[in-house]
């Protein structure tokens, strides 16, 4: 490759790629796009502008309104709530009325007044043409842990906008991340003295996930695991709306008494749906709805984590057999189709309270807890 001034000292930077290895990988490019959403910046996708309704500026709303004429790309889950019909498989394009302003966009896109403010309809929703531009943006605000409602506008590209195109930037997103370690050290525990924290760090821009590891398991038997999901509200502050902090000790407690174990503590908040989220869902069950419900209203599958990363983070660190700690067979069946053998599943029953006891009965009865 010819090289100008300024390519050639980027290959003096680069020992081994040339001057291309400089410029951001898909997944990179990905990452940006996460974070561009997040601060309300539209991207383009495939020839989309494509914005997220939750951090939309009325300014740039009206921007995009002035480039053309957008349609707001929703889950199928939310537009059964909202009545729409959604002829694109798991996604619905609603067309916007002359007069719809921010607030309206909010509104669907927000589930917190449905009740307050029922009819947002009738609404006139598209059908036919290529909606894979659609289903990436919908990914896109999905893996960023924002509402899934983007408004979307056919549009040439943009300086500075970050730029991807739809197709790989949906296959990527299923794709899974690699892990890599960055850190580990001592950790003496109350429950288990002899413990060390391992930090991974996936290459996609992701949250960090962890891994305690008790005692010194032996690497060719199953040892005793726990996929712990984050919950700040349960780990942290000690909420009585769910079983995470009684978990979460009775299975580092059970591991010190065994005096070997892992619990990997992976950054899903909220099932895979973030903290803020979480809180949308927790307001949405305090006006009745039930946990799976208040997932679906929000425009969400009921639990939207990734499991292969268990699996993987158990792999790294040398274990292909586990004694698993759970009441949720899917983390069963997710190890298993993942390479880890379970040889046994532990449960890991608490004790119910007045506020956990609906939330749990529901994981039996709709997610298929053993409770
Ligand atoms: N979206 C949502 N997430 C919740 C709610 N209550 C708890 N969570 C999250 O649910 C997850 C529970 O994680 P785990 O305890 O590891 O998993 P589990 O599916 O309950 O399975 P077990 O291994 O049997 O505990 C955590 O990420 C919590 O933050 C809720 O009402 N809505
Ligand atoms: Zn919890």
């Amino acid at each position: 490759m010819e090289l100008s001034g300024r390519g050639a000292m980027f290959q003096i930077v680069t020992e081994t790629g040339g001057p291309m290895t400089l410029i951001p990988t898909l997944t990179e490019t990905i990452s940006r796009a996460r974070a561009d959403l997040r601060m309300g910046l539209p991207v383009m996708i495939g020839g989309y502008l494509a914005a997220a309704v939750e951090t939309l500026s009325p300014e740039r709303l009206q921007a995009m309104r002035a480039l053309g004429q957008p349609v707001l790309a929703i889950t199928a889950r939310r537009a059964e709530t909202l009545k729409a019909r959604a002829y694109d498989g798991g996604l619905a394009r609603v067309q916007l009325p002359g007069d719809a302003d921010l607030r309206w966009l909010r509104a669907l896109a927000d589930p917190a007044d449905d009740l307050r403010v029922p009819l947002k309809g009738p609404l006139a929703t598209e059908r036919g043409g290529d909606v894979t531009a659609h289903r990436a943006a919908i990914g896109l605000a999905k893996s960023a842990q924002l509402l899934p409602a983007m408004l979307m506008l056919p549009a040439p590209a943009l300086p500075g906008l970050t730029e991807l195109a739809a197709g790989p930037l949906l296959a990527q997103l299923a794709h899974e991340a690699a892990m890599a370690p960055v850190a580990a050290a001592r950790l003496p525990l109350q429950s288990a003295e002899n413990s060390r924290l391992h930090i991974f760090r996936p290459d996609d821009g992701g949250a960090e996930h962890y891994a305690i590891e008790i005692g010194a398991p032996p690497r060719d038997a199953p040892v005793l695991a726990r996929l712990h999901s984050a919950c700040f509200t349960g780990d942290v502050l000690g909420s009585l709306k769910c079983d995470c902090g009684p978990q979460l000790h009775a299975a580092l407690n059970a591991m010190g008494q065994a005096g070997q174990g892992v619990l990997l503590y992976l950054n899903q908040e909220g099932r895979g749906i973030g903290l803020a989220n979480k809180m949308r869902a927790y307001d949405l069950q305090n006006q009745g709805f039930d946990t799976v419900e208040a997932n679906h209203r929000l425009g969400f599958e009921d639990d939207e984590r990734d499991f292969r990363i268990g699996a993987a983070l158990l792999k790294r660190l040398g274990f292909d057999a586990a004694r698993l700690m759970t009441n949720n067979p899917r983390k069963v069946s997710m190890l298993e189709g993942h390479g880890i053998a379970v040889t046994e599943r532990v449960p890991l029953i608490t004790p119910r309270n007045r506020h956990n006891t609906g939330y749990l009965d529901t994981k039996a009865e709709k997610s298929g807890h053993l409770l």
